[in-house]
């Protein structure tokens, strides 16, 4: 387990923690960084919920659902054969018989009775005949010819009742409820409303959510590169985020320039058409960086400054919509990695808790073996790790040997943040805590 590296004075700053950005050294930032448990909770506080609607169930991947759905129909609707074979009374097979073969049931045609001391040629999917309380498989079965132009088939016995019949209502049973209120619906929860006939369903309105990226030094991938400029990598990768979260971007200029009238005049102008603000860049403590100063100005800064790593200098407010209402703003620092970390720990609860989402409100914890070691100062750090199994069978964390802010190439393929409490040492072979980064 990490244990306290401030109460230990040998103890030195391993490369995957040392404080990178300097920020640890500055004085003034040592007190009042909230910690990340104050600033979700923060996030959540007050937070809309989206408004239901109802859409087609083929449009519907990715959407929450915004009520329990409960099951209209038994599936499946009668009683079926899971195998290619043939249907007969177990009492009939005894220690095996030759029975004749009085019918043949195709899957999607009608059964009649089963006749007394007789089986169905039957296939897989079709409905078991009346009587019939057994399935042999036909790699089982041997035939013959019978009398007058009949086939006698041999079912080798003794036999189960219920053998290779699935039974009405196996999967889902009518009156029980199919899915909960707050799922997101995936691909096999479209197939379970597909097998209840449904061609609507209501869910949450997906949040709409305005984009911007600030920075004079950006420009668009496709441009040629001016000295002092760099692409903008954090647009398109946070777009891309909060799909995969649920949410649609409705705004995302190509770029906001570095001053606070264009800052607090796209936080206006996004204000009026979206559920949520993201901003990337420009929230630290430069006098180039005017999201914080412009979100103050159109309403209010909730949180500026956490102690986690990356993010410190995450802002979170809210600024007054023409609507009447308020519009939250998330401002991620435009570090790649503090964006990109910003959006799994924050983006993705707040779009839960905004569409009302179980699997988004929280990221799933998994206690792996740390194979790697690190030390943190007052921040909480969130490493970059991909999931391994260790020669002993246990799952193991490796950490990406570069966790810099700005080394984005950390995050492709991570699958995991480990997280290392601050004033800790965490040593390789210790037992380490993980978020898991679910796609
Ligand atoms: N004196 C201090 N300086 C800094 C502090 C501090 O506490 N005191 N905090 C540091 C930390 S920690 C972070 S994180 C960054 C965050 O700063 P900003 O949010 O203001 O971000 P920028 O300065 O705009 O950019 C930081 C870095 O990231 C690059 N960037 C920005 N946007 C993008 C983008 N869309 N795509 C690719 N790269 C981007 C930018 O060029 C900078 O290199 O502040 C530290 N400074
Ligand atoms: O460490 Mo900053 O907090 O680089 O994101």
């Amino acid at each position: 387990m990490p244990t306290d590296a401030s109460k230990d004075p040998h103890s030195q700053p391993s490369p995957s923690a040392a404080a990178e950005c300097g920020c640890d050294a500055v004085p003034a930032g040592a007190k009042g960084l909230a910690p990340l448990a104050s600033a979700l909770a923060a996030l959540r506080d007050s937070c809309p919920l989206m408004p239901a609607e109802r859409v087609a169930v083929s449009d519907a991947a990715g959407r929450v659902l915004a009520e329990d759905v409960h099951a209209e129909l038994d599936v499946p609707p009668a009683d079926n054969s899971q195998m290619d074979g043939y249907c007969a009374r177990v009492a009939d097979i005894g220690d095996g018989a030759w029975l004749p073969i009085s019918q043949r049931i195709a899957a999607g045609q009608p059964a009649t009775p089963l006749a007394v001391a007789s089986c169905a040629r039957l296939f897989t999917g079709a409905e078991i005949p009346d009587g019939g309380d057994v399935v042999v498989m036909q790699e089982e079965v041997t035939l013959r010819e019978g009398e007058g132009g009949t086939t006698l088939a041999w079912l080798p016995g003794p036999r189960t009742r219920g053998d290779n019949i699935r039974v009405q209502g196996r999967d889902v049973s009518k009156g029980n409820r199919l899915l909960a209120a707050g799922t997101r619906l995936d691909a096999a929860a479209l197939g379970l409303l597909c097998g209840q006939g449904a061609s609507h369903v209501l869910v949450r309105r997906k949040v709409r959510v305005a984009l911007f990226a600030t920075g004079d030094e950006l420009i668009e991938p496709g441009q040629p590169l001016k000295p002092g400029q760099i692409y903008n990598s954090n647009r398109v990768m946070l777009s891309q985020m909060l799909s995969n979260f649920g949410a649609e971007v409705v705004l995302a200029p190509l770029n906001v320039a570095d001053t606070f009238e264009a800052t607090r005049d796209a936080l206006a102008s996004a204000a009026q058409q979206a559920d949520l603000i993201v901003t990337c860049g420009g929230v630290s403590v430069g006098e180039e960086d005017h999201v914080r100063p412009a979100i103050e100005a159109l309403g209010s800064l909730d949180l500026w400054r956490l102690a986690i790593k990356p993010g410190k200098p995450l802002a979170l407010g809210s600024i007054n919509s023409p609507r009447g209402d308020t519009v939250r703003v998330v401002g991620l620092p435009g570090n790649p990695v503090s964006s990109w970390v910003g959006g799994w720990l924050f983006l993705r609860p707040l779009l839960g808790e905004m569409t009302d989402c179980s699997a988004l409100r929280e990221l799933k914890r998994l206690t792996v073996r740390a194979a790697f070691s690190a030390r943190t100062a007052i921040r909480q750090d969130h490493l970059r790790v991909t999931l391994a199994t260790g020669s002993d069978g246990q799952l193991e964390a490796h950490a990406f040997p570069d966790q810099n802010s700005a080394v984005l190439s950390s995050c492709a393929g991570a699958q995991a943040l480990a997280v290392i409490p601050p004033h800790a040492q965490l040593n390789h072979g210790d037992s380490v805590e993980c978020l898991w980064l679910e796609r």
